[in-house]
């Protein structure tokens, strides 16, 4: 991919055009300007690469800049991963490249800037107490994340797998649209493969459980952390809940009995104060569990994930509902807590076997 990045971004001009795409390269001293040389307060938060700062370019559009913290390989492959990655895609659920700065060992990237910052502050963080997720637009944000999704699994060439799907990576715009963000972990799905054996990357809690014990990375370990963010729209829990001093237990293993017992009313946020509409609250859960089986194959495809958030069929949406996983009398689900481990820095999980058949990647 490093070399890639020279191919595709390290060109004379500055400005680049592919496919509708725009964005350019910025001098450091621009940003410098922009961001009130890196101001403690334009500073919007902190990530596994860096800071993220608010800024205002000459003409007045505002920009939020990701600064890398230490200059090392693998920063240098997340950045141009990143990079190479949105410069190719444009869709109005995935958050938009405005450019980059590589001078010396510093890199920056440059994206549009986000007035509704992500969906994690308002579920759980500095936004969640003004309660400005009402049901619509809480179902906006999933249909909108969804099709940012299935754009990158279904209509980029090559195929994109995010990896990193959560809460803190759907970022909101000014109209609480959803944009999808942090492409540092992405894969590019080579054509005929089904999955790539990386290392594992990503963030406890929406690791599909094939891709945490194996590395196996495909589209439907995305399509299991989508899974898991649905039940979080829905119901305001995070990921993994402490039950008590000894005890955690995942979001999906809380909602997975209440579901078979159709008691969808006990699943949704307390926040919405009973503010929702019941079919859309079905609909949203149902989907959100078959997304996180445990067994990949069983999973839906963005596509089909879409089609059902939409509930334009009535015929899938009864298939969906009588699905062996919520037939009150099947097995519950492999125990998922099994796989939660304690890990210092989760993205730095180890990569545990590689099967055959499939194209390794280690990076
Ligand atoms: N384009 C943007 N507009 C507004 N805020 C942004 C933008 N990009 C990032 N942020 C803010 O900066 C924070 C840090 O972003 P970053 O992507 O670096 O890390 P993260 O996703 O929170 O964590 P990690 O890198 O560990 O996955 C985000 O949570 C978000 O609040």
């Amino acid at each position: 991919m490093a070399s890639c990045f020279k191919l595709c971004c390290g060109r004379d001009s500055d400005r680049k055009e592919q496919k509708g795409t725009t964005w350019r390269i910025f001098s450091l001293k621009e940003l410098h300007s922009a961001t009130n040389n890196f101001n403690y307060d334009n500073k919007l938060g902190e990530g596994g690469f860096g800071s993220v700062y608010w800024g205002q370019l000459w003409d007045g559009s505002q920009i939020a800049v990701k600064r890398l913290k230490v200059w090392s390989n693998k920063a240098e492959m997340e950045f141009a991963v990143e990079v190479e990655i949105l410069g190719r895609v444009r869709h109005k659920n995935l958050l938009s490249l405005r450019g980059y700065c590589a001078e010396g060992q510093e890199r920056l990237i440059v994206y549009d800037y986000m007035p509704n910052l992500s969906l994690l502050s308002h579920l759980h963080g500095q936004h969640s107490s003004e309660s400005l997720l009402d049901w619509s637009r809480r179902m906006k944000i999933a249909l909108g994340s969804a099709d940012g999704i299935s754009y990158l699994h279904h209509h980029a060439t090559p195929h994109i797998i995010h990896r990193d799907i959560k809460a803190s990576n759907v970022l909101l715009d000014s109209d609480f649209q959803a944009r999808v963000a942090d492409f540092g972990f992405a894969k590019f799905i080579p054509d005929g493969a089904t999955h790539v054996t990386t290392r594992v990357k990503g963030t406890l809690g929406y690791l599909a459980p094939e891709y945490a014990m194996f590395g196996k990375a495909s589209e439907s370990c995305d399509v299991y952390s989508f899974g898991i963010l649905l039940l979080e729209i829905a119901s305001g829990k995070k990921p993994i809940e402490k039950v008590n001093s000894t005890t955690k237990r995942t979001v999906t293993d809380w909602a997975l009995p209440l579901a078979r017992e159709k008691r969808f009313d006990e699943v949704a946020d307390p926040k919405l104060s009973g503010k929702y509409v019941q079919e859309e609250l079905k609909r949203v859960v149902l989907v959100a569990l078959v997304c996180a089986q445990s067994q990949p194959e069983k999973r839906p495809t963005m596509l089909e994930v879409v089609e059902l958030l939409k509930g334009e069929s009535k015929e899938k949406l009864s298939t969906l509902e009588n699905d062996e996983l919520f037939k009150v009398d099947s097995p519950l689900q492999e125990d998922s807590s099994e796989f939660i481990s304690e890990e210092k820095d989760p993205k730095e999980a180890k990569q545990v076997a590689a099967s055959g058949g499939e194209v390794t990647d280690v990076s």
